[in-house]
């Protein structure tokens, strides 16, 4: 059976690792000392609209690991991500295939320089997030995983991971252009983040308000334009319905950035939202908007930091 280690066991990790330990897959987490201490404690705890449940998962601390697992998923989040692949080397060997989860796509290259070869592309998604008593929630709409080489290719390795991971409470898709899917959902993530955290309110809260839609679309607008230079457009009908979905008055939707800022946790500012205001810099296009968001969420990271400081 292929052996699948979950790299952190927070909002995304615990969510998916959880659902794979359920349909009996060989799951292990790879986590740091004190969440293995609140999961050998507590259980590993999640709670969606059908109901809670609690596992007792298989858990490693990095020190722990013996040897290679076929298959990494990789749940850190970015300002975690060197330690991360740093506590990962005894676990990767030359058959093992790395899923990161991150938003973004500057990790591929970070992973990649490290363990060459061994990455896929992946969109995750799904509206999780790891509340305070260390359980997770998760809000509809249900969850997703998409995956596919970077090149494009059929492999073996491909087939096999996604076989794997087919297991009930996400689905699972296999794509030959993943690298435009891992756009396409960085230009969500990035116009949402920029929405929501300089109005400083929900999608729905923005478009109820004069100018808000507005404003709205020209976060899409800024977005979508440095991937299309990229060479990864948005085709009409994606644009469209990106469109109504960030002008969608009444909706609660929150990207989880702008919950980071809301929990004053540090957000992931300069791999989501500074790397692309940086691309499109270096594709020669105005970004205001984009580059306005990276200023709030850096004072707001600023002052996460600032605040955890002793004295
Ligand atoms: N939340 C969401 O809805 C979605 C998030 N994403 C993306 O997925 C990524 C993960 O996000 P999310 O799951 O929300 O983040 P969380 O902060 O909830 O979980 C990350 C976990 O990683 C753990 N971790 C960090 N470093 C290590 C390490 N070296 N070894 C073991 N565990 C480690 C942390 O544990 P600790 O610090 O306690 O040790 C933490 O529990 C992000 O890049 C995010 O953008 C993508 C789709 C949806
Ligand atoms: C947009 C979403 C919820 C998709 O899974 C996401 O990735 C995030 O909020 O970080």
């Amino acid at each position: 059976m292929t052996r699948i280690l979950i790299v952190g066991a927070g909002a995304t990790g615990g969510y998916f690792g959880a659902r794979l330990a359920r349909a009996a897959r060989d799951v292990t987490f790879l986590v740091r000392p004190r969440r293995a201490a609140e999961l050998r404690a507590d259980g590993l705890r999640i709670t969606t609209l059908e109901g809670s449940e609690r596992l007792e998962p298989k858990l490693v601390t990095a020190t722990e690991l013996d040897g290679p697992y076929d298959l990494v998923l990789l749940t850190v989040k970015a300002g975690s991500l060197e330690a991360g692949l740093q506590d990962l080397k005894p676990a990767v060997g030359p058959r093992t295939a790395i899923v990161p989860f991150l938003n973004g796509i500057d990790h591929l290259d970070v992973i990649d320089t490290q363990f060459p070869s061994a990455v896929l592309g992946a969109v995750a998604k799904v509206a999780a997030q790891l509340i305070p008593d260390g359980a997770i929630t998760v809000s509809p709409p249900g969850a997703s995983l998409e995956i596919g080489e970077l090149d494009g290719g059929h492999t073996a390795r491909l087939r096999d991971t996604a076989a794997a991971l087919d297991v009930a409470g996400f689905d699972v898709q296999v794509s030959d252009r993943i690298l435009t899917s891992m756009w396409h959902k960085w230009v969500f993530i990035a116009t949402t983040t920029t929405i929501t955290c300089i109005a400083q309110g929900t999608i729905g809260d923005v478009a109820a308000v004069s100018g808000g839609k507005g404003f709205a679309d020209a976060a899409l607008a800024e977005a979508a334009a440095v991937s299309g230079a990229a060479g990864h457009p948005l085709p009409d009908a994606a644009y469209v319905a990106l469109q109504a979905t960030v002008t969608q008055e009444g909706s609660p939707f929150a990207p989880s950035m702008y919950r980071d800022v809301l929990d004053v946790r540090p957000t992931e500012v300069e791999h989501v939202l500074a790397s692309l205001a940086r691309a499109a810099k270096r594709l020669d296009l105005s970004a205001p908007l984009l580059n306005a968001a990276v200023v709030r969420l850096r004072v707001h990271n600023q002052r996460v930091a600032n605040a955890s400081r002793p004295g």
